[in-house]
């Protein structure tokens, strides 16, 4: 890829942005967690520049300071960003008296923000959760179509704000159903999809659309929400969320469906740029990944509020006063 384009927020090169990624690497198994390779066939590449390549105008006369508080699947929370469906992070420590998913969990409660769960056991997941705040579960697209039944009912009575299914995670590198800790993956068909969402009184949400299609699909069968995501490059050469955002937003009009997004939103600006093009809250990963590995939920909680003050200010500087306000015209696209 190009060498000469430059961080908006760091000023890092893209270069320099490789290696510290290299150096702040995953400590977890070989391979799980993509590092951004820099190639173009990694989405995430993509994911930063269309990103950077967003500038903003001025609209400071009458702005007043900015309410984030929001709605999400029928709840109030302090902000529109959510700690991300993250999984495994118990495991990867050398210091195995830590619990990542724990402090996470807590972070978000002390925080007043919504907390994703992503693939864990039953137990690790009740475990998690009682920690305290809100959470959505999310279930892995499992063979083993009773499995994400049981895994549905056990969500539901640990008060589960809402379930899903990551449906990108159905292809492995081999291009078969991907297998996660030895457990089988498999397809999601309209009608599982329907199934799943029927079997539960919670909100049903598919996380991983990448398409009007797909959206429409989700509509379709039931799902009271979707997250616009490739889950961190899953697919080789797959379109930055935030590019398809508007297309699925016009696409599910009138269906009352509440639309989230994430992919590579690093700070509050980036997530300003995903509420400006109509996402209803984001979802932030790899923005607090290091630093919940490092030092745990206070750095956590530090890097969440930071990230709210830059949205803050962003949306000050564009008179926007609350998160039902955000307005995509305030975005010029940069080639
Ligand atoms: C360590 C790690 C574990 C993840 N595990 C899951 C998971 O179990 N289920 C899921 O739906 N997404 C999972 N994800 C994907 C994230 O929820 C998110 O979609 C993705 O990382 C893109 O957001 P980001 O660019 O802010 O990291 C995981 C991501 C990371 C970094």
């Amino acid at each position: 890829m190009t060498e000469h384009k430059i961080d908006a927020v760091s000023g890092a090169s893209e270069t320099e942005r490789i290696e510290e990624a290299q150096v702040d690497h995953w400590p977890g198994p070989k391979g799980m967690i993509p590092v951004t390779s820099g190639q173009a066939d990694d989405a995430n590449v993509h994911n930063r520049y269309y990103l950077d390549s967003l500038l903003v105008e001025m609209r400071v006369i009458d702005s007043v300071e900015p309410d984030l508080t929001t709605t999400i699947l029928g709840k109030n929370y302090a902000s529109p960003l959510m700690p991300a469906a993250l999984s495994h992070l118990n495991k990867v420590l050398p210091d195995k008296s830590r619990k990542p998913m724990q402090e996470k969990a807590r972070a978000a409660c002390n925080l007043s923000l919504l907390n994703w769960i992503g693939m864990e056991s039953n137990e690790e997941y009740g475990e998690i959760v009682a920690e305290g705040g809100d959470t959505v579960r999310i279930i892995k697209p499992f063979a083993d179509h009773q499995k994400i039944l049981d895994e549905i009912k056990y969500a539901e009575k640990h008060h589960a704000v809402a379930v899903g299914i990551d449906i990108d995670h159905v292809a492995g590198k081999d291009g078969k159903y991907d297998v996660v800790d030895g457990i089988p993956l498999g397809s999601i068909t309209m009608a599982d999809l329907k199934k799943y969402a029927e079997s539960t009184d919670l909100p049903f949400i598919a996380k991983g659309v990448l398409s009007v299609s797909d959206a429409l699909k989700a509509r379709q069968a039931g799902c009271k929400a979707i997250v616009v995501s490739h889950h961190h490059g899953r697919v080789p050469f797959g379109i930055p969320p935030l590019s398809v955002l508007q297309s699925i937003k016009k696409s599910l009009t009138g269906s009352g469906m509440q639309i989230f997004v994430d992919g590579s939103l690093m700070s509050g600006y980036d997530a300003y740029k995903a509420l400006a093009l109509g996402a209803d809250a984001v979802l932030i990963g790899r923005g607090i990944l290091s630093e919940l590995l490092k030092d745990g939920e206070k750095a956590v909680e530090a890097k969440l509020q930071k990230m709210n003050e830059q949205l803050a200010e962003l949306m000050m500087y564009t008179g926007v006063k609350d998160t039902k306000s955000f307005d995509p015209s305030v975005l010029h696209k940069e080639n």
